[in-house]
């Protein structure tokens, strides 16, 4: 049952624009990554059960750097989104660098919470990101955003084709939403499983 970590106390520690100025690992860390405006940000806000600790923006693109939170010494890691097309592409080639970088970096990568918005096909970049996971052997997660805006049943016919997609089980998809809180209960338990060691 979720509820070992306390988020109460969560805070921003640091912000980073060039992955090779990021400190070695020195707790658990839970990733998350996503295009730009998927809902990274208002899904941290809601395990944190804070409005606006990390930063929610309804204009796209507004995360460019690596931002690192702690809550009961783990390590909450905010990356770019990638895939806004209205920036320039050295800004986009940027965050793509970025991201890139970080994961190539030696750190603990105890879960990565790759988020899809629930109503869209994934992405050629959403592709690219979940083949890179896959090869890479990292813990992850996905999280299917913004279920709100969907019936329960659409939302899970959403999940299925998605899952078909992707090649995945449907069951290896959480349906979230930071709105009315779906599946975060269930975020914090694989959250738990993957940072206290209970396998
Ligand atoms: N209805 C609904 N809206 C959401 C949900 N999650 C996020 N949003 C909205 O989607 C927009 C983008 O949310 P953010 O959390 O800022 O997205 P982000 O992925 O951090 O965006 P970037 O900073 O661009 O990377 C905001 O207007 C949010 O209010 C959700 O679960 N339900």
């Amino acid at each position: 049952m979720a509820g070992q970590i306390n988020y109460q106390l969560a805070r921003f520690v640091a912000s980073y624009g060039d992955a090779s100025k990021i400190p070695a690992s020195t707790c658990p860390e839970v990733s998350f990554v996503g295009r730009s405006n998927v809902g990274k940000s208002s899904i941290m806000n809601k395990l944190f059960n804070r409005k606006n600790l990390v930063k929610v923006s309804s204009t796209p693109g507004k995360t460019a750097n690596v931002n690192f939170f702690e809550a009961d010494g783990i390590h909450f890691v905010d990356l770019p989104g990638y895939g806004y097309a209205q920036r320039s592409k050295a800004e986009r080639d940027r965050w793509k660098d970025l991201i890139g970088e970080f994961f190539e970096l030696d750190r603990s990568f105890n879960l990565v919470v790759s988020l899809i918005d629930i109503r869209h096909e994934p992405s050629a970049l959403d592709h690219q990101m979940i083949d890179y996971l896959n090869a890479s052997g990292l813990p992850f997660v996905i999280a299917l955003t913004k279920a709100d805006k969907l019936s329960r049943g659409r939302a899970d016919q959403q999940r299925s084709a998605i899952a078909r997609i992707l090649g995945m089980r449907p069951a290896d998809l959480l349906i979230t939403s930071s709105d009315n809180g779906q599946g975060i209960d269930e975020l914090k338990e694989i959250i738990e499983l993957h940072c206290l060691g209970q396998e």
